[in-house]
This record gives structure tokens, sequence and C-alpha cells, in this order.
């Protein structure tokens, strides 16, 4: 935070507000870090940090995404990629949201404003984190993911009391227990294997550990969001936050539990815009949604603005080559021009943005990172329901794909059968229709089909501090 608060203070954005920036400013902000955050704000900065609820902001920023992205989910299963398109027309409710922060908040959403924290657990990216840190010695959250790339957490071709996590096989003889459709390579209990081992902490190597723990973590949270979907009647599971960072293994992971657990009938679904819900939630309350009629046509520059720059604002954490190519939080200063940009684009625009308040931007103010993923793709055949698409594109962007898939689900019970295994090919990006994904009850999706509501645009501010590679042509467009 006193990153982000040096940043700000060095750039001047704190100065953005009110003709020659004369007005004191008033940001959104979400999260538990808005209530902890606002002294140093307001002494610091001057800034006036107004809060807004959590969880509705999470909701709000999901449902607009869904809405006026078309490409923001994707299901990620076998290294394959396929966009599920949303956006008004389509039937998305109800759906559970999964947001994996530190924590893990589960969300049953009903309707625009109609939701419900139906389950929460302690054990998320903070868990990950924190034991990462406490095995590894390791700080840096990207170095940990890459870390997890060359890691082998149960490898059987590795011989038996190498690796960390404890296979069905360990238990079994090297045998399947196909009676309750569990594969020798099913994980029967993560970093099980240790205890069976006279070793100390020195004598593993820490890729093991990186990414056992996050299966470990990956893997419980898809158990529970099963479950929790199952018992409340719900076909489609969203994941954002910002510990999925599109990171191959954890998406793999959370599809292969929510594949078998519920007899290969769901799939996991993840998002984009992943680690920005909330601060877009939260910008929408400056922001509505830009409404229609006679004094929509006014900004429709900046409406079609908006739309774009969302959609260029792919904040993506693409692992490329066991590489992290999205945004890492290393040196601060070297890869802010972006941002520099986005304020004069900003500027330039801004007459016609219409802000409801004096409210200049959002942010999600819970932690310090930021971004999310469009997920590469490569490998493997798509799973069932692409075969409904015929729009597939092939757009590889990870060739190098996860090598160790050992996934807990690797086994008779899942739709597959014994998939699990990143298999190698071409990348693939396909798309499905929403409609494609089962939906609980025909009678919301007849309601959710109706009102003649309009696709949707909206303008992503300075929701988070991040840095990123991605370029923005955009923004150097509207910048110049
Ligand atoms: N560069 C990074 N630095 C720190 N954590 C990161 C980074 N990239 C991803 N993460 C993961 O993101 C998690 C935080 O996610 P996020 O920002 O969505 O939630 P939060 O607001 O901090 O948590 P909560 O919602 O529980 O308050 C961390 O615990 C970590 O697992
Ligand atoms: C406390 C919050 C909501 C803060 O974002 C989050 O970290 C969370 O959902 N934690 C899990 C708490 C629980 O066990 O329900």
């Amino acid at each position: 935070m006193e990153d982000v608060i040096d940043l700000i203070e060095a750039k001047g954005l704190h100065r953005y507000c009110g003709r020659n920036g004369t007005k004191e400013m008033r940001v959104k902000a979400t999260g538990g870090g808005a209530y902890k955050y606002s002294d140093v704000f307001k002494v610091r900065l001057g800034v006036v940090l107004e809060k807004e609820d959590e969880m509705a902001c999470l909701v709000s920023g999901c449902n607009v995404l869904l809405k006026a992205i078309h490409h923001e989910a994707f299901m990620y299963e076998s290294g394959t990629t396929t966009f599920v398109p949303t956006n008004e027309d389509s039937d998305l409710y109800p759906y559970l949201l999964v947001n994996i922060g530190s924590g893990v908040s589960m969300v049953k959403v009903s309707g625009d404003n109609e939701y419900e924290r139906v389950s929460g657990s302690s054990i998320g990216g903070g868990t990950y984190w924190g034991l990462c840190r406490l095995l590894t010695q390791r700080t840096n959250f990207e170095e940990m993911l890459e870390l997890s790339m060359q890691g082998d957490n149960a490898s059987v071709s590795a011989g038996i009391g190498t690796r960390v996590d404890m296979l069905v096989g360990d238990i079994y003889g090297g045998r399947d227990y196909a009676a309750i459709g569990l594969s020798a390579t099913t994980i029967a209990s993560s970093f099980g294997k240790v205890v069976s081992q006279d070793k100390s902490l020195q004598d593993y190597n820490p890729a093991d550990m990186c990414l056992a723990l996050c299966r470990m973590v990956a893997y419980n949270i898809g158990q529970l969001a099963h479950m929790n979907a199952t018992r409340h009647g719900i076909k489609r599971i969203f994941f954002g936050g910002f510990f999925i960072r599109g990171h191959p293994y954890t998406m793999e992971t959370i599809s292969c539990a929510i594949r078998f657990w519920s007899k290969g009938e769901m799939a996991a679904m993840f998002l984009r815009h992943e680690g920005f819900l909330g601060a877009v939630g939260a910008f929408l309350t400056v922001h509505p949604m830009v409404r229609g009629g006679p004094t929509g046509n006014r900004d429709a520059p900046a409406r079609k603005f908006r739309a774009r720059f969302v959609e260029r604002f792919s904040t993506g954490a693409p692992l490329t080559g066991g590489e992290v190519v999205g945004p890492a939080i290393r040196d601060v200063s070297e890869r802010v021009s972006w941002l520099e940009k986005f304020v004069a684009a900003t500027a330039s625009t801004s007459g016609s943005f219409a802000p409801a308040s004096d409210a200049a931007s959002a942010a999600s103010a819970g932690s310090a990172g930021s971004s999310a993923a469009p997920a590469g793709a490569a490998g493997g055949s798509p799973p069932p329901e692409a075969a409904a698409s015929g729009a597939a594109e092939q757009q590889p962007r990870h060739p190098q794909q996860p090598q160790h898939l050992d996934l807990p689900c690797a086994s008779g019970r899942s739709s597959g059968g014994g998939g699990g295994a990143a298999a190698s090919g071409p990348a693939a990006t396909a798309v499905v229709s929403l409609s494609d994904q089962p939906l609980s009850s025909p009678a919301a999706a007849a309601g959710a089909m109706s009102g003649g509501r309009q696709r949707m645009s909206l303008h992503v501010g300075v929701l988070h501090f991040s840095t990123t590679l991605e370029p923005f042509p955009l923004l150097a467009d509207l910048a110049r």
C-alpha cells in the first residue's frame, strides 16, 4: 500500500479532480482496505475513500462484466480455453460466484441486485501464499506461480517416496480404486507422502511444494463450490479473485474438481477480469451503467470508449513458457506509463462522461495487486461443450502446458473418463454459448431473457494500481 500511495503522490493522481484539481478528491473503494487505509489516504493524499459494500460490489461488477464483455467468461480444461459468451440476452442467473482472494466468498447471484453470500472458506489465496512462503522461503507471488510450473507434486515416474502428495496408487500398490472412480494417480492425501519419508524441509524441491499447495487449495475450493452449488440448486459457477491469475494449474484443478464431483455435468467458468470484480462494482456506483434514451446518445463516444477499453484491458496474467507475463508487482515505477496514458485519455474524454458524483475513480483497496487473465490455451480435445460451438478460433497463448496433471479427478468418474492429464497438441480456443451450460431452472432463463435490455458498456477507471506488459493501443491513441 505504501508503494501505491507513493505512486499516486509521484504522479499527482490525487489532483485529477475538478477544474485544475481544485476539488477534494473522493474515490470509491471497497473491501477491507477501504476501511483499513481510509486514514492513510486522507492524511497523506487528502483523498476521501467512499466505502462501498464488498459483496454488493463483487456481484454488480461481475454482472456488468458478464453482460458487457462478450468474452468475459471461459472454461479451461485439458489445456483448452473455451469462451462462453455472456451478454444481456443470455440466461445468466442464477449462478454461484466464488471469489478467491485471501479468503473465499461464495455468493449465490439470482438477479441484477439479488444475491446472498451462502458460504465462505478461510482456505484461500492467503493460505496458498502464506504456506508457500513458510515452506519455500520465497516471498514473491509470481515466483511461486512460476515455480509451481516446474513442480511435480506426485509423479509416479519420479518413484515412490520422492514427492509430497500421496496418491491412490501409493496406497493401493500402484492400482486404481476403480470401484469408487479413483485412478492410481488421483491425489489421496495432499502432502501425505511426506509422513512416510524421513526427510527434512530442505530435502524437498520448493517447486514440488508450490505445486502441491496450489492443487490442495484449488481442489478444496472447487469441491466446496460444487457442494454449495448443489445445495442451492445452481448449475453454473464462476470463479473470480486475484488468486487465480490465469494460472493453468489452478484453473485446471478447479475445473477437475467441478467435473469430477458433478459427474461431468458442470464446468468451472473463469473470468478475464477476475481480480477486478469489486473494483468494477465500486466504479459503477459512480458511473452507473450508461442508460439508453435521449440523453444516452450524447455520450455515445464515451460509451464506445468504455466498452473498448474494458475489452482491451485484459489485465492478463497468462502463463507462457512457465513465465508469468501478467502484472508483476516488482518495480512499480518502471511500468506505470500506461497509467499516465489512461489519465490523459480519461481527461481528454471526460467532458462526455457525465459523472454521477464528484468521485473520479474506484478502487478495490483490499490488496496491493491486481489483474486478471485471459488464459491462453493449448492442447487436447475440447470438452464436450466445445463441440457445440462451431466458432472455434485458433489462438495459441500457452505454448508450454503444465506437465504434471495427476489431478485428483483423473478417474473414470469424470465425463472424459480418465481425463485430467494435459494433452499436447495445437493451442485451441473455442467459443460455446452460455445456453450450452446447464440451467437450473427454465423459468429463471425465461425471466432473464425478458425485458428488452440493451448491451451495456462501461468504463473501468483506475480500479487497482497494476502494472502490466499489455500494450494499450486504444489509450495510446487517445492520449496522442
Ligand atoms: N502479485 C501478487 N501479490 C500478492 N498476492 C497475489 C498476487 N497475485 C495473486 N495474488 C493472490 O491474490 C490473493 C489476494 O486476492 P484479492 O486481491 O482478490 O483478494 P483480497 O481482497 O486481498 O482478499 P479478501 O477478499 O479475502 O479480502 C493473495 O492472497 C494471493 O494468493
Ligand atoms: C472476510 C472476507 C469477506 C474479506 O474479503 C474474505 O476474506 C472471506 O470471505 N473470507 C472467508 C471467511 C469465511 O470463512 O467465510
